[in-house]
C-alpha cells in the first residue's frame, strides 16, 4: 500500500457509523446541485448561506483527524491547509474517468485528497467502484467509515465507475500547502459577517433559509430555464413517503418562491397541524426524524394535532406536487432504489414525529451555542477547529 511511486493510504473504519449518519443527515437536508449532472453537493459555505452555519460543528473532529493523518503519512506536519471540505453524492448516471485531482490549471494548489465513504456499495448504491490506474490497491469498494488518502498529482490517476442505482455519498477534502487557498480564512470571514450581525448572535433557534429561490432545482442539463427537472428538497420529502401542503392559493403554485413560504406535512390522508417556516425547514425535520426515529422517546407533553385531509386539501397537495416535481420520470431515474430501500425504516407515527421536532430543536440549539462559543477563538487563531467545552 505504501508503494513510493503511488503514495496512498487506505484506512478502514476511520469514521464511526454515527459520524457517517450525522453527515448523511446534513447532506440530505441541505444538498444542492453539484458541479456535474447527477451530482449533489453540500459545501460549508452553502451551510452558512442557508442559515445553518452550526452544521459545520459535526465536521470539525473529522476534519482535524484527517489533516493529522495526511500530515503524518506524507511527513508535512503543520504545513497543510484545508482547501475544500464538502459532502458529495452521486446518483444514477454519474461517473468520472481517469484523472488526477490537480489536473486543471485552477486546481494546481491541491496537494492531497481524502475521500471518506459515508455509505456502502451494494447496500446503499450499485456501481461506483473506485479504481487507481496503477499500483495497489487497484480497486476500492466503498464502505461507510473507510477513507482513501492519496496525492492529488499524476502518481494517483483514478476513476469512479458509473452509479447504476442509489445515491453514493462521500465527505471529500482537498489539502494544500498554499495558504492562499486556505478554506478556513474565507469561512471565518463569512461566518464573522454573518454571526456578528446582532440578530444572529443570540443562542436562539436557527431556522434554515433558502439561499436563492431556484438553487435547489435539479435539471438534467443544469439549464437555468427550468422546463424539466424537479426541486431537490421536495423530491427528497416525497421519496421518504411524505406530502407537502401549502395553504396558499393554487394560482401561486407556479412560482418557486412558494417554497420560501410556510408549509405543512401530510402523510397518507392525514395533515399534521404544525407549520414549518419553509421547505428546507420541513426537509430538515423529515430527515432528522428518519435519522433519529429509533431513539426518540414520546412524552405526553408532545402535542400532535393531526386532521383528516379534505378533498380540497388533497387537490392542493397534488397541484403543488405536479409543479415542484414536474419531471417525475427524472426524479425516479435519479433517485432509483433510494426510493424503495431508503424509506424511513421505522413504523411511522405522528407522536414520534412531534418528539422529533423537540429533539431537533435541542440538537440545533446545542450546535448553534457551540458555534457562537467557538467563533471568537477561530477568529483569533485563523483556523476552524473543535474547542473543548464544559460538559461536551
Ligand atoms: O468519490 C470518489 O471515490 C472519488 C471522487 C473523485 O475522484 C473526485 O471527486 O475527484
Ligand atoms: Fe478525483
Amino acid at each position: 500500500m505504501d508503494d513510493a511511486k503511488h503514495p496512498r493510504l487506505i484506512l478502514h473504519e476511520f469514521l464511526s457509523l454515527d459520524e457517517c449518519k450525522e453527515l448523511q443527515f446534513i447532506h440530505k437536508s441541505s444538498s444542492t446541485v453539484g458541479y456535474r449532472p447527477n451530482v449533489f453537493s453540500t459545501t460549508l459555505s452553502h451551510l452558512i448561506a442557508t442559515n445553518c452555519p452550526h452544521f459545520i460543528i459535526p465536521f470539525l473532529p473529522i476534519r482535524e483527524r484527517l489533516k493529522e493523518k495526511v500530515e503524518e503519512f506524507f511527513g508535512c506536519e503543520y504545513e497543510l491547509f484545508v482547501e475544500f471540505t464538502g459532502l458529495i453524492s452521486w446518483t444514477k448516471g454519474a461517473s468520472i474517468g481517469w484523472h488526477s485531482d490537480d489536473n486543471r490549471p485552477y486546481l494546481k494548489q491541491r496537494d492531497f485528497t481524502a475521500v471518506c465513504y459515508l455509505n456502502t456499495y451494494a447496500k446503499d448504491f450499485k456501481g461506483g467502484l473506485f479504481h487507481f490506474q496503477d499500483g495497489e490497491p487497484a480497486t476500492l469498494v466503498p464502505k461507510a467509515g473507510d477513507v482513501a488518502i492519496y496525492t492529488a498529482d499524476s502518481s494517483n490517476v483514478h476513476s469512479v465507475d458509473e452509479i447504476t442505482e442509489g445515491e453514493r455519498l462521500t465527505l471529500t477534502l482537498w489539502f494544500s500547502r498554499d495558504s492562499d487557498h486556505d478554506e478556513d480564512a474565507k469561512l471565518i470571514s463569512i461566518l464573522s459577517e454573518n454571526l456578528l450581525c446582532s440578530s444572529n448572535n443570540v443562542p436562539g433557534l436557527k431556522l434554515p433559509m433558502l439561499a436563492a429561490s431556484n438553487m435547489y432545482w435539479f435539471s438534467p442539463h443544469q439549464a437555468p430555464n427550468q422546463q424539466s427537472g424537479f426541486d431537490i428538497c421536495c423530491a427528497r420529502i416525497h421519496l421518504l413517503g411524505f406530502d407537502i401542503y401549502s395553504s396558499q392559493e393554487k394560482s401561486s403554485f407556479s412560482d418557486l418562491m412558494i417554497l420560501m413560504e410556510p408549509v405543512k406535512l401530510a402523510k397518507r390522508n392525514e395533515l399534521f397541524e404544525h407549520e414549518f417556516a419553509n421547505i428546507l425547514h420541513l426537509l430538515q425535520m423529515v430527515q432528522f426524524y428518519c435519522w433519529k426515529a429509533s431513539e426518540l422517546v414520546v412524552s405526553h407533553l408532545e402535542s400532535c394535532k393531526v386532521i383528516q385531509l379534505s378533498q380540497s386539501q388533497r387537490e392542493k397537495i397534488n397541484a403543488l406536487k405536479s409543479f415542484v416535481l414536474r419531471d417525475h420520470q427524472l426524479v425516479e431515474m435519479v433517485f432509483s432504489f433510494v426510493d424503495s430501500k431508503q424509506k424511513c425504516q421505522h413504523s411511522f407515527d405522528w407522536a414520534k414525529f412531534s418528539a422529533a421536532i423537540t429533539a431537533w430543536e435541542d440538537y440545533s440549539h446545542k450546535l448553534h451555542k457551540k458555534l457562537l462559543l467557538s467563533l471568537p477563538y477561530w477568529r483569533t487563531e485563523g483556523i476552524i477547529c473543535g474547542i473543548p467545552f464544559e460538559g461536551s
